[in-house]
């Protein structure tokens, strides 16, 4: 996996080719933004440097976005005719941070909403009843509720299949599909998704259907969703973007400029924008991404190796024993901070989680601080009992958000939490996972739901 945005980095300048294919010489499709996309020199900037780099255009030269905490905005005539006037309609520092959203997520437009839930409430207000959606059997519960309620109450036919396998998605594909929506890596379960093959398979069969990303597990640091071949990413702010579990938001980006006035006209028409005071803690928080992303990242990876060493069954994309390594890698440029493990015995996990203490016991991720769950009793706890079983969650699924503290220290807190549960068998050697952790292999990671396969259940 390379670094993001080393493309256009000083490393890419050794030959001329190189240098060229640097060069923006179209003079970038960019939105226009407050924090410009290329340095003079028409170069383009790495990832890292776009997101720390913002220009305000303050008339006092303010180094940070102003909030511009008003609801409404004067106008010098009576035809409003300024670009504010009611900031349920647009406001400046939401402003700000769409179009440095927009460059970061590679959209040309892009928009901030109250919550992820509330920008994927935006995007399923383009269906209509009758319409029909694909999505996967392994998904985050807010987002298999509203897909719920949009089945039970708005004529919307939901089918929840394997989106780990383009066949099994292409079986249910027809003249109705509009939308099909997928996670990848999927919470919890970190199955990956094949955006690209999905997107081709599903635009060949239904070429209006709208292939939909939530890029939440991986951010726009690692994932580009609108790269390979998605019309629309969304993702929740609440996560890595703002990275401090102090604000909720939710961002949206296209690159369709129809389908992106059709999202803002429902942004004015709901009053789902976000507030300009949360609009600038994720401006505050998008700033220091990538150093997050990449220690969490790295954070990660050490506790990943280190419950798979010990036996544990883990799902993580970083790891090689990962059926779908390859694939992962050919999407993205990191595996993320998010991985679940097993251990074959509710009260088992249940035991773990309640005995770290740098771990807090809370639902989200991307957070600074490292984070552990159930998903089954948390996170997951409103999709229907049945129905989790039916989709292969196991009720002893264990989730771990890493953050940025020191890994030793990380690392001895689920040691010592694994060894008071009763988790692991201490040897002479060190320890090992009993239970599930050690009967079952890798090669089962992908193993298929009961459901499997079958256009599937609808809650
Ligand atoms: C993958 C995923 N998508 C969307 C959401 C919804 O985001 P929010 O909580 O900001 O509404 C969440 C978590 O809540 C999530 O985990
Ligand atoms: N009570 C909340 C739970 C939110 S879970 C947040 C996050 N997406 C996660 O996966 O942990 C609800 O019912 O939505």
């Amino acid at each position: 996996m390379s670094a993001p945005g080393k493309e256009g980095s000083q490393g890419s300048a050794n030959s001329i080719g190189k240098a060229l294919h640097s060069l923006d010489l179209d003079g970038h499709q960019l939105p226009p933004s407050p924090a410009p996309s290329s340095p003079r020199n028409g170069r383009k900037y790495a990832l890292a440097t776009e997101l720390v780099f913002t220009e305000t255009g303050d008339q006092h030269g303010a180094s940070s976005v102003p909030i511009y905490q008003s609801a409404t905005f004067k106008s010098t005539t009576a035809n409003a005719t300024s670009e504010y006037d009611y900031s349920r309609s647009g406001n400046p520092t939401r402003t700000h941070l769409e179009r440095h959203v927009a460059k970061i997520m590679n959209a040309s437009r892009a928009l901030v909403t109250t919550s992820g839930m509330a920008a994927m409430d935006l995007i399923c207000r383009l269906l209509r009843p009758g319409d029909e959606v694909i999505t996967g059997d392994d998904l985050y519960g807010g987002t298999n509720r509203l897909l719920k309620h949009l089945s039970t109450n708005a004529g919307i036919v939901v089918h929840h299949v394997n989106t780990t396998d383009v066949d099994t998605v292409k079986r249910v594909i027809s003249n109705k599909t509009a939308m099909c929506l997928l996670e990848t890596p999927t919470n919890p379960l970190i199955k990956i998704v094949d955006i690209r093959e999905i997107s081709r398979s599903v635009k060949a069969a239904a070429p209006n259907a709208l292939i939909v990303v939530d890029n939440t597990m991986l951010s726009p640091y690692l994932q580009n969703p609108l790269d390979l071949g998605a019309d629309i990413v969304y993702e929740s702010g609440t996560k890595y973007l703002s990275g401090h579990h102090d604000v909720m938001a939710g961002v949206v980006g296209v690159n369709d400029k129809v389908l992106g006035e059709k999202l803002y006209s429902m942004v004015n028409s709901t009053g789902c924008g976000l507030s300009p005071m949360d609009s600038f803690l994720l401006i505050r928080g998008i700033k220091t991404l990538a150093v997050r992303m990449e220690k969490q990242q790295a954070n990660a990876a050490h506790i990943a190796s280190f419950l798979e060493s010990h036996g544990f069954r883990v799902r993580y994309p970083g790891l090689r024993s990962h059926p779908q390594y390859d694939l992962h890698c050919s999407m993205a440029r990191g595996a993320g901070a998010v991985l679940s493990f097993e251990t074959g015995d509710v009260a088992l996990s249940q035991r773990i989680v309640e005995s770290t203490r740098l771990w807090g016991i809370s639902v989200s991720f991307g957070c600074v601080n490292s984070l552990i769950s159930m998903p089954c009793q948390m996170s997951h706890a409103s999709i229907d009992a049945k129905v989790r079983k039916e989709r292969g969650l196991k009720e002893d699924v264990i989730r771990l958000c890493v953050g940025i503290e020191d890994v030793e220290d990380l690392t001895e807190d689920l040691s010592r939490a694994l060894v008071q549960a009763g988790a692991v068998t201490i040897t002479t050697d060190g320890f090992h996972a009993i239970g599930g952790g050690q009967t079952v292999g890798n090669g089962e990671l992908n193993e298929q739901p009961e459901t499997s396969g079958s256009s599937g259940t609808e809650d």
